[in-house]
């Protein structure tokens, strides 16, 4: 990770603990354009504002926390992903960063695909007019409910991921009088994260089928000859929040490698190659992702190359961005409650959300950023940590962040590139409410998925 020891300068700057966090930054006010979504400002009173509305006005009308989504950044991306693969490609839009209904609409209308990975996404999906044969289904452990449905609704794409579910998609098909198509879901040996990644010995996971020892193989064996599922290709996801296409290549070699077997034993050209999702976004100032159209490209030149080395047809190319889409669309607002200082340590700000709202930092210690968003402020850098109202001492939204020193109860703290992964991971624990995600363009706020309730809580608590 993209840490550094911090120089010296702000308060407590001759008693900072050892740390995992860049000095602070040379404007506590700048808003850095790659880390929040396209149409935040601050404004000449030193409001932030985002699709026109100012926090304040969002706090007042939707209360915190809640999560703010820029609708116009959110299409945006969708078309920059669309116009970068372009026709000769599919983009399926991972529905486990973030789904609602409007979000689906979003994508059908922006014509991206969806790759849904349990029966709720699938539900979703199939609600907000998602049409079937744009989705694909995935999951390590799809239930005989799950596969039917999919089936029955006609889905564009099962991606299968052991052998039982080859027997097991089969059967619902050939008793559903259908053909159903299906991906075979590969482990690649590769991993892949951030800036890293590491090409043996990564068979050990629950998802997919390894290449090696010939299991893939044997697979694809196995589900050519039920006449009830039509392969149509392979299937490989190598990660999270990878900036560094070193491993897609490795993994594109390693399909394609597949697929050469697979034409010279079967006399078959699987038409299609599914390279997964995990592409990464910039959550502090120190990532640099890469744009879609890079992307694209070099997704493109790689899956190109190893074609035509294996003398074999290029195939149809689909990718599962989710973070990369949704993830630095939205911000979550929260209003701080308390500042305690402690001493030749750090100051602890808490606000009034926390691990249920964001899990991410206490799950793989990710790294966020945090500004005051309610006003400027001159006062001086203070090493802070945003922690939550748990009853959890892990239960840290920022780990280390410079606030101003005079940030104070009632002031609005906006953490930035909150898309992905939160909302959709956010928990009830302690009886929390789970926020509202308010989707923001042209001057309105609309609320597309409406905050809890303690009625909500206490409907599904029927003893
Ligand atoms: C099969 C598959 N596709 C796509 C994704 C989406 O990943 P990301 O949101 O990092 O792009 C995931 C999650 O890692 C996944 O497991
Ligand atoms: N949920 C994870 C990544 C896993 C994505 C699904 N395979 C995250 O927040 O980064």
């Amino acid at each position: 990770m993209s840490r550094s020891a911090h120089p010296a300068g702000p308060r407590h700057a001759d008693v900072l603990p050892e740390g995992h966090y860049a000095g602070p930054p040379a404007d506590l006010n700048s808003l850095d354009p790659r880390v929040w979504s396209r149409t935040v400002r601050r404004d000449a009173d030193g409001l932030v504002t985002v699709g026109g509305l100012d926090v304040k006005t969002l706090a007042e009308e939707f209360g915190t926390p809640a999560y703010f989504l820029d609708e116009d950044d959110f299409r945006a991306r969708c078309r920059a992903w669309r116009e970068a693969f372009g026709t000769g490609a599919d983009v399926y839009y991972a529905g486990k960063a973030f789904l609602s209904r409007a979000v689906v609409r979003w994508l059908t209308e922006e014509g991206l695909n969806l790759d849904v990975c349990s029966g709720g996404e699938l539900a979703t999906a199939l609600d907000a007019g998602m049409p079937a044969e744009r989705i694909a289904l995935h999951g390590n452990n799809k239930s005989t409910e799950e596969i039917t449905r999919a089936v029955e609704a006609g889905v564009g794409r099962i991606v299968l991921d052991s052998f039982q579910e080859i027997v097991r998609v089969a059967h619902i098909a050939q008793r559903l009088g259908k053909q159903q198509r299906v991906q075979i879901r590969v482990t690649v040996g590769v991993e892949a994260h951030t800036h890293e990644f590491i090409a043996t010995a990564h068979e050990d996971q629950k998802f997919g089928i390894a290449l090696a020892g010939g299991q893939a193989a044997e697979a694809v064996r196995r589900a050519l000859t039920l006449d009830s599922l039509e392969l149509t290709g392979i299937h490989s996801h190598i990660g999270s929040q990878i900036f560094d296409m070193a491993g897609f290549e490795v993994s594109a070699r390693r399909v394609v490698q597949l697929l050469t077997e697979v034409r010279d034993e079967h006399g078959v050209e699987l038409p299609e190659i599914d390279l997964g999702g995990g592409l990464g976004i910039a959550y502090t100032s120190d990532d640099d992702p890469r744009e879609p159209h890079e992307i694209a490209k070099a997704l493109g030149e790689i899956v190109t190359k190893e074609c035509e080395a294996a003398g074999l047809r290029v195939p149809r190319l689909s990718v599962e961005p989710g973070r990369a889409i949704v993830g630095p669309t939205a911000f979550t607002l929260y209003e701080v409650g308390t500042v305690k200082e402690l001493e030749g340590l750090r100051t602890y700000v808490s606000v009034d959300g926390g691990m249920s709202d964001n899990i991410r930092t206490a799950l793989y210690d990710a790294e966020y950023t945090v500004a005051l968003v309610s006003r400027t402020s001159d006062a001086e850098p203070m090493l802070s940590r945003v922690v939550g109202k748990h009853c959890e001492s892990g239960d840290i939204i920022v780990r280390d962040a410079f606030l101003p020193s005079d940030v104070a109860p009632g002031d609005l703290l906006a953490v930035p590139a909150t898309g992905a992964y939160c909302r959709s991971m956010a928990s009830n624990y302690n009886h929390a409410l789970r926020p509202p995600v308010v989707a923001v363009a042209g001057g309105a706020g609309r609320v597309i998925v409406r905050r809890e309730t303690e009625e909500d809580l206490l409907r599904l608590d029927v003893g």
